[in-house]
């Protein structure tokens, strides 16, 4: 006997460019990624303008009639028909607008980054235990299938040891012309800036490599934590507002010796010409052979060379071929549905954490960028580095 689906109604918590991106892949048939056990529904969104232009989102996406449109934030919490938010407003906002759904007793998948500082996501974290609810940090980039397979292809040995990170993701080539100073990118009171925007990817591509891999289980016995990193970094900043604009992050290993170099820019560009192929924007070096992957958030191709040194080891899996693959995000989507099947699957089977992206990881990655703004002199807005809810400001 085969069961029905299991079905996850989603609140989305403002209409801007990736909530609509988001629910667009929500609405795309789960069959065409053979994810046939979970499927989404669009319960409700909400702006905090006003309902009427939460129901033009809701036509945008070609959502159902039956989707709510509301003019507040705090009317679609309380909705009974939904049972996870997805928080998609500015960096400044996500402390306040988590806690807000999960006050109302919501599951949250909010976006990246979780919050603006470490004391805030480990704030969220407690009380997602207290009130018993799933909460997530969007980081989309992890369910990637290609992603999985890396982080298998790293676990099971065949790079060997790794030694070295190099991930970029930098953006943009002329902000002074693309953004005036309002724009959440570098825009200090929306927390704005490279690292928190962008870098948050090149870090995710070190951690994959050097943090989420490291073996926990101590064989036969407890739990072992798993070693944070000691970080230096170069910031150079955006003049006219203050927030960084060029950021680099050495990360060491301390047991391993391994290091990851994370950059980010708004003013150079990874990928600086679309009519020109660019060099890989993700290099793993391990012992055994160099894996490389084409673009930080969106993983499409990886290729993998295998070191021509036999004396270093047994040769990996791949017997010293170069093995280049690439996968197509299925059903014409933008990928970003993968995140997603991994709430339903998680709150189906009651955890309150995923095992891809689980909030011990996501508060280590705050603490890395907390201690670059702090050797960088990157300073936020008091009110949205608080812990203090709610605040005046935030549509509340
Ligand atoms: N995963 C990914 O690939 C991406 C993730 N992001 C993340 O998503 C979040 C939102 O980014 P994005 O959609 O590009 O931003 P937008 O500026 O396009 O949208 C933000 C939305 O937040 C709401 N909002 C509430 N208060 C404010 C405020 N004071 N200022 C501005 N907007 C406000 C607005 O919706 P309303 O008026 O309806 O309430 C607005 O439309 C960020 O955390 C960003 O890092 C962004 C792009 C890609
Ligand atoms: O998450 C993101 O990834 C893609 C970028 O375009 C966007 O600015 C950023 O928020």
């Amino acid at each position: 006997m085969t069961s029905l689906p299991f079905t996850l109604r989603w609140g989305i918590l403002a209409t801007g460019g990736i909530a609509t991106t988001f629910t667009k892949d929500l609405l795309i048939d789960p069959e065409t990624r053979s994810a046939g056990d979970i499927r989404h529904v669009i319960a409700a969104a909400a702006s905090s303008t006003s309902a009427s232009r939460a129901r033009d989102f809701l036509s945008s996406v070609n959502a159902p009639s039956s989707s709510k449109a509301y003019g507040s934030y705090k009317e679609l919490v309380q909705d009974k028909d939904v049972d996870i938010v997805y928080v998609a407003t500015p960096h400044s906002h996500h402390y306040q607008h988590t806690r807000l759904a999960l006050e109302a007793g919501k599951h949250v998948l909010v976006e990246k980054p979780i919050t603006v500082n470490a004391q805030q996501c480990a704030k969220l974290r407690q009380l997602a235990q207290e009130k018993n609810k799933f909460l997530m940090e969007a980081v989309w980039t992890r369910f990637f299938p290609l992603s999985r397979e890396i982080c298998n292809l790293i676990q099971n040995g065949s790079l060997g040891n790794i030694v070295r990170v190099y991930a970029d993701f930098s953006f943009w080539n002329d902000v002074p012309t693309e953004f005036d100073t309002q724009h959440r990118m570098i825009n200090p009171e929306l927390a704005g800036g490279a690292l928190l925007d962008l870098g948050i990817y090149s870090l995710t591509w070190v951690f994959m490599a050097l943090y989420h891999t490291q073996q926990q289980q101590e064989p036969a016995t407890a739990v072992k934590k798993r070693e944070e990193p000691v970080v230096s970094s170069a910031v150079t900043k955006y003049e006219t507002t203050g927030v960084d604009q060029t950021t680099t992050v050495l990360l060491h290993f301390p047991s391993t010796g391994a290091h990851g170099v994370a950059s980010t820019s708004i003013q150079v560009a990874t990928t600086p010409n679309p009519a020109h192929a660019s060099p890989d924007a993700i290099r793993i070096q391990g012992t055994l052979g160099d894996l490389t992957v084409n673009y930080a958030p969106r993983p499409r191709t990886y290729t993998l060379i295998p070191a021509g040194n036999e004396k270093r080891g047994q040769p990996a899996p791949f017997a010293y071929q170069v093995v280049t693959k690439h996968e197509d995000i299925p059903g014409g989507g933008h990928g970003m549905f993968w995140e997603a099947d991994e709430c339903a699957r998680c709150i189906r089977d009651g955890k309150l954490e995923s095992g891809v992206c689980g909030l011990e990881e996501t508060e280590v990655v705050m603490r890395v960028m907390d201690q670059v703004r702090r050797q960088g002199g990157v300073v936020y807005p008091e009110g949205i580095e608080s812990l203090e809810f709610p605040l005046g400001g935030f549509g509340l």
